[in-house]
């Protein structure tokens, strides 16, 4: 089975309206013809229309978290169906900085999941230990409970409309990314949970490595036979970097 990769930024709480003109306008100056992998780019909520604006069809534009629920009293929320309305097809999902500083559990992230397919939405989902829970030789135990926790909500079938990503809290924005060696026997590991659910779903979900990924090690991460891409977080704010770790994916 072809995956095509994908390499997705998180702009994390990351921006200006001038800055995200100069980055736009940085990144479409780029030659996209050349890229074959699925690009996209995930700014903060408020500066989603203004990406849109400025981007072509080959940079697609995506949210980095969204409400669990669909409409109410919620407030600072933002539902599935609002960024689906300016044009987004795409979300990031418990992403680590969202499981620790703000206490979103599994199940929550399971139901944001679930909230994001009932609108034909394609949730990127993270999942990582820390350095202890890998450390303390947990990484699989804490990673396949983030898993089974949407298996339950959503089941097998569904995880083909997503995109899984893994990020090891220990290499999120400290410079020390896992080794492509490391970061291939986790995804290999993911991908035999997926096949001992179903084998066509494992053949066709895209794993995404997260942490640290820069232009220099991205070609080495990319190599790896279960890693499709990456989540990138401090190097997708530099058009150049961004560009080149987009190239290495293909
Ligand atoms: O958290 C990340 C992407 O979601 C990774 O961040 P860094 O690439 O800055 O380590």
């Amino acid at each position: 089975m072809n995956r095509q990769p994908m390499v997705a930024g998180n702009w994390k709480m990351h921006g200006s309206p001038k800055s995200i003109n100069q980055l736009m306008d940085a990144l479409t100056e780029q030659d996209l013809e050349a890229l074959t992998c699925e690009v996209l780019v995930c700014p903060p909520a408020l500066f989603i229309e203004q990406v849109k604006r400025l981007t072509n069809d080959k940079i697609k534009v995506g949210a980095q978290n969204i409400s669990e629920h669909h409409k109410g009293a919620f407030t600072g929320e933002v539902a599935p169906d609002m960024i689906k309305s300016l044009g987004c097809q795409h979300a990031i999902v418990g992403h680590s900085e969202r499981r620790q500083l703000f206490r979103e559990t599994n199940e929550q992230v399971a139901q944001k999941v679930k909230a994001l397919l009932d609108c034909q939405l394609t949730p990127i989902l993270c999942v990582g230990e820390t350095l202890q829970q890998r450390d303390a030789e947990q990484t699989m135990t804490v990673v396949i409970a983030q898993l089974n926790a949407v298996l339950e909500v959503v089941g097998i079938d569904a995880f083909e409309q997503l995109v899984i990503a893994y990020e090891p809290v220990w290499a999120i924005g400290t410079g020390k990314t896992a080794s492509p060696e490391q970061a291939q026997q986790v995804h290999a590991e993911v991908r035999q949970w997926l096949s001992s659910h179903s084998e066509d779903v494992a053949s066709k979900v895209r794993i995404l490595y997260g942490g640290s990924v820069k232009s220099e090690n991205a070609a080495e991460l990319f190599g790896q036979k279960d890693i499709d891409g990456g989540l990138i977080g401090g190097a997708s704010l530099k058009a150049d970097d961004f560009y080149q770790i987009c190239k290495s994916a293909g």
